[in-house]
């Protein structure tokens, strides 16, 4: 990992620290572009073709049906069953209290709004499978489509080597209640769920991390259909701002965690401490090699840096610059900054917070905005899932309350009619 002071950047250094342009030549680009074409033009033949191009499968047919799920979450063991369902309590437990109803406001005697929450009908669900399965990120997705009453859920998932999805995306679908799962991956299963193909139904709304790939296609199909997305959600990021009360074991393990999700994750560690941080990169040398991705990891902690700083306020000043997918605060003084975090997808507070209990099991949603999206962007919940309506009713009373108003007002912007819609009834 390369080291910086924070006190000899100059303001673009921390410009170019920060920013993360995942396709600068656009090569993502024209790739993506040509397999949204191809799927638009050839549906399920050319959906066939990619899962024999980009995964080494034949496949015979697009999806696997209830009966196949359930043969295949057999395989799933009591103790998986149950770490899965203890996950889906937690998730379901934080995001059903997402669900709520607003109050009605009456703005003038007689005008009474209020907002109505409707859920988007035909929802699609990507869940990653390409350099490792994601159960967890099939539950992350599905409890709020669930939660918010969602007709339609139309899923997506590569087919790994058998020509199927594993046994625990398998049992989560049926912990859903979902009985059909496309075995179509990558930005053809995006660019599917947005056009429809034979045997894919069109979608509303796209929700799900994956590659750049995948995130290149969401915001494509944004420009070119009426299909919305969630929000770009692709390789994984974690910044952890630690002080001399952090420990360097706990902040190399959560470096690493995020560095195995793939060579294009990256981790950062902003740090006021210089024994600290020696520590950590000692401890990044000792729990490296042993990991099974350990080359995986150590490709994305060559694309990572470490910044150290003179304070948790300059540390904080980075991270807010940076906006973080994952923010972990490894300091006992957590209570004390978390009023001036500004940008970040999730945080994780002190030095008992891993950042894996969020991916897993604690409850809040893993499915985060990545390369400084979460400036703007908040990560999947059940909003993400509900349309909110605005409602509003006027009385006899009410007319007369707030007709003149808007007599004056259609009259400033030279708009008869609608000046009309209103003295009409007030007469
Ligand atoms: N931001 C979040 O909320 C969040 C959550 C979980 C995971 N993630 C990220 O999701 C990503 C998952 O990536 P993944 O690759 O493991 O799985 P993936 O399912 O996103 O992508 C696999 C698919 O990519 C396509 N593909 C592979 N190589 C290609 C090529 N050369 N050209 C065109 N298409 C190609 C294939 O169709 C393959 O099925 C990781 O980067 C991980 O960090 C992000
Ligand atoms: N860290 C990922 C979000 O960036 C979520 C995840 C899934 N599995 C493990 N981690
Ligand atoms: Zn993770």
């Amino acid at each position: 990992m390369k080291l910086f002071k924070y006190s000899e950047l100059t303001a673009k250094d921390i410009q170019k620290l920060v920013q993360r342009n995942v396709d600068p030549a656009n090569e993502i680009r024209a790739v993506v572009e040509e397999v949204i074409a191809n799927v638009q033009q050839h549906g399920d033949s050319a959906l066939i073709d990619y899962a024999q191009k980009f995964d080494k499968v034949t496949l015979t047919k697009l999806f696997l049906d209830k009966a196949e799920l359930e043969e295949l979450a057999e395989a799933i063991t009591p103790e998986q069953k149950t770490a899965l369902e203890t996950a889906y309590s937690n998730i379901y437990k934080f995001h059903q209290t997402q669900l709520k109803t607003e109050q009605k406001v009456e703005t003038m005697p007689g005008v009474t709004c209020w907002r109505e929450l409707r859920p988007i009908e035909k929802v699609g669900l990507y869940i990653p499978g390409g350099s490792a399965v994601l159960p967890s990120t099939f539950l992350m997705l599905g409890i709020p489509a669930r939660i918010a009453g969602c007709h339609e859920i139309v899923v997506c998932s590569p087919p790994q080597k058998s020509g199927k999805v594993n046994a625990f995306i398998a049992y989560v679908a049926l912990l859903l209640g979902i009985d059909k799962i496309y075995l179509v991956g990558g930005s053809q299963a995006i660019a599917a769920m947005a056009y429809g193909t034979e045997s894919i139904a069109r979608v509303d709304k796209i929700f799900g991390p994956g590659n750049q790939f995948v995130t290149k296609a969401k915001t494509l199909i944004q420009s070119t259909t009426t299909t919305a997305i969630d929000m770009p959600a692709g390789p994984s990021e974690v910044l952890v701002i630690a002080d001399d009360t952090a420990i360097p074991a706990y902040i190399a393990a959560d470096l690493l965690a995020q560095a195995e999700h793939g060579s294009d994750s990256q981790s950062v560690l902003v740090c006021t401490s210089a024994a600290i941080t020696e520590a950590t990169l000692a401890e990044i040398e000792k729990q490296l090699p042993v990991l099974p991705r350990a080359e995986i990891a150590g490709l994305a902690l060559d694309n990572s840096y470490i910044v150290v700083t003179s304070s948790l306020a300059e540390a904080m000043d980075f991270s807010n610059r940076y906006a973080p997918e994952h923010l972990i605060l490894a300091t006992h003084s957590w209570e004390q900054i978390t009023g001036s975090i500004i940008n970040a997808g999730s945080v994780f507070l002190g030095n008992l917070t891993p950042e894996s209990a969020g991916d897993y099991a604690s409850g809040t949603n893993h499915t985060l905005p990545t390369s400084s999206y979460a400036r703007a962007y908040s990560g999947v919940s059940v909003d993400s899932f509900v349309k909110k309506i605005t409602f509003q009713h006027i009385t006899r009373e009410g007319i007369q309350n707030i007709g003149h108003t808007v007599e004056v007002l259609a009259e400033m912007e030279g708009l008869h009619a609608h000046r009309n819609a209103v003295s009409i009834r007030k007469s």
